[in-house]
């Protein structure tokens, strides 16, 4: 399978750590697997091996004289000089907070890649669980608390006590995290001595999540015999714009990173691990970030820069699902999506995805699998160009809460031309942008983009708002309407009659008014504004009416 196994001979096991009493030394050993097991006390298999014919190497964890000790078994395989062209890298698989939570979750992760034999993976992760939040939560305490007491944030010290929890685990070097915690306590301090904490800083502060995952994950792998190599993503060329908390991929990413990977894999092959999220800023040459989620975005721009077959994103759910399991727990997971119902879905709400994610895949053709880590055996959803719609009627539900409605009113419109022109260069001139849009001849109903007004802060400064409407009101008459939420049905708007009769009677049925309704060009998604207070019971009634 992938670089550092060099496959010799009969079924091995090589090389063997030894951990216990904290220290770690390694042993090479060389033995029939049940030879091995029959001399040790204990063998637990950190594997799901009878699910998989193609198994061909495996984490086993033995107690060898009271000491535990992390095996990798290996089998011959054919073919395993890396370098030649088919060994070329294969796929993306990229790997999320939930996924790389623990010393143990790493363990699991490392053997789920080692059970695909066929393929050589370029690594994504994210942040170990819930890290990035830790760290956001830590820099805004860090902005009032003072410098002596930057130190003690509470947030600081689950982060250090996670990563040095695993590390220790894993029996792999402190030195592997010691100097980024230390980096990152100066930086709270720094932060807590300027009382502020910008956008850039807030992306600095982030970025100490997936540079430790990485090393900690990366360490492992060489430990247990596998060679892999470390990357941060903003030293190889993930090239954004300078929009902190919030940066997109420019073009100039996917040469960069295609030289830098495949030059280094063609040199010494090792297994690329690569931080998710982050990004270098073009003009400022800063860590940035690519927005919550961001992870999903770094797998699809590096299998599009690479070229290569297939991007796995491994979730911890059963891949993308008829509607959030968080509102609806008996969610059924959804086969196959098209690019654009994938993006639709992801820009409308669904977490599952970063709303940009899907634009990489799409520009290189390129499938993207969704899987769940904690059950491999699950199909998950398969995502590409084309699928069969012949049978296909509606595939999943989105919520998007707490969005800003405006109705704009104009009875000038009437016959008029330029005034949808008007509208819109007033949100281009004030930077927002529009989700949902609805005209007549002499109305339009919109909602504007949570996420871009969530970056500006705007929410908050509810004079921003006031002054898009101003600026509304010189050529028309304006009502914002707030506290409303998008349901998005997304599936085949061919049969949009059908969908619509029944999500109309289902909505009836429940009493609910819908305020706007929206059925865009992109024959994927009907979108239906509501109360918020109404959405999720909405969501879950059209939920039972489809899929039940
Ligand atoms: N339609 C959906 N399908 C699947 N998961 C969804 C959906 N909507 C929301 N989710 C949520 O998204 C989560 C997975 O996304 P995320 O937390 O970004 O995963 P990871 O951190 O592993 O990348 C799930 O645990 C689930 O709660
Ligand atoms: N760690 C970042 C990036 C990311 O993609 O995370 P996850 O894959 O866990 O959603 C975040 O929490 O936003």
């Amino acid at each position: 399978m992938a670089a550092g196994l060099q496959f010799s001979g009969v079924k091995t096991l090589c090389p063997v750590s030894l951990r216990g009493g904290g220290s770690s030394c390694c042993l090479p050993v060389r033995s029939q697997r049940l030879h091995f097991a029959s001399s040790v006390a204990s063998v637990a298999e950190f594997s799901n091996a009878s699910a998989r014919s193609c198994l061909r190497s495996r984490v086993l964890r033995v107690r060898c004289d009271g000491r535990v000790v992390d095996v990798l078994e290996k089998e011959e395989t054919k073919n395993q000089s890396f370098g030649e062209a088919e060994n070329q890298l294969t796929c993306v698989m990229k790997f999320g907070g939930s996924s790389v939570a623990s010393a143990e979750r790493m363990r699991e992760v490392a053997e789920l890649i080692l059970s695909f034999p066929n393929e050589r993976p370029v690594i994504v992760l994210s942040a170990m669980g819930k890290t990035t939040n830790k760290l956001l939560l830590a820099g805004e305490k860090a902005v009032s608390c003072g410098v002596t007491n930057a130190s003690s944030i509470d947030e600081l010290s689950f982060i250090k006590e996670l990563h040095l929890r695993t590390v220790k685990e894993l029996g792999i070097d402190k030195s592997t995290v010691t100097p980024h915690l230390e980096e990152l306590e100066q930086l709270l301090k720094g932060i807590a001595m300027m009382k502020e904490l910008t956008l850039r800083t807030k992306d600095y502060l982030v970025s100490f999540g997936e540079c430790m995952s990485t090393r900690i994950f990366a360490a492992y792998l060489k430990k247990i015999g596998v060679k892999a190599r470390q990357y941060d993503a903003f030293e190889i060329g993930i090239i954004t714009t300078d929009d902190f908390t919030n940066a997109d991929i420019l073009e100039a990413t996917y040469p960069a990173v295609a030289k830098r990977l495949l030059g280094d894999w063609d040199f010494d092959p090792a297994i690329p691990i690569v931080t998710g999220f982050l990004g270098k800023g073009w003009r400022s040459c800063a860590v940035t970030t690519l927005g919550r989620g961001g992870s999903d975005l770094t797998a699809t721009a590096i299998g599009k820069a690479l070229g290569l077959r297939e991007i796995q994103v491994w979730k911890d759910v059963d891949g993308v699902l008829t509607c959030d399991p968080n509102i609806y727990p008996r969610a059924e997971p959804v086969p196959y999506l098209t690019f654009d119902e994938a993006a639709e879905l992801a820009y409308f709400g669904a977490q599952v995805l970063h709303p940009q994610s899907m634009r990489p895949a799409r520009e290189g053709d390129i499938p993207v699998r969704v899987k769940n880590s904690y059950n491999p055996e699950a199909p998950g959803t398969l995502i590409t160009r084309a699928r069969d719609m012949s049978k296909a009627v509606l595939t999943s539900i989105v919520l998007k809460r707490n969005i800003t409605m405006l109705d704009i009113v104009s009875t000038r419109m009437l016959g008029q031309y330029g005034f949808l022109a008007k509208v819109f260069s007033i949100f281009e001139d004030l930077g927002i942008s529009v989700d949902v849009v609805a005209t007549s001849e002499v109305s339009i109903s919109l909602t504007l983009d949570p996420s871009k007004l969530w970056s500006r802060e705007l929410i908050q400064q509810a004079s921003e708002l006031d002054h898009v409407v101003e600026e509304l009101e010189k050529v028309a008459v304006v009502n914002l309407l707030q506290h409303r939420s998008i349901i998005s049905l997304i599936g085949n708007v061919q049969r949009s009659s059908l969908i619509l009769e029944k999500a109309f009677s289902v909505l009836r049925t429940n009493g609910v008014n819908v305020q706007m309704i929206s059925q865009g060009a992109s024959k994927v998604n009907i979108s239906l504004v509501v109360n918020d207070n109404e959405a999720e019971q909405c969501v879950r009634a059209l939920h039972s009416a489809f899929f039940e």
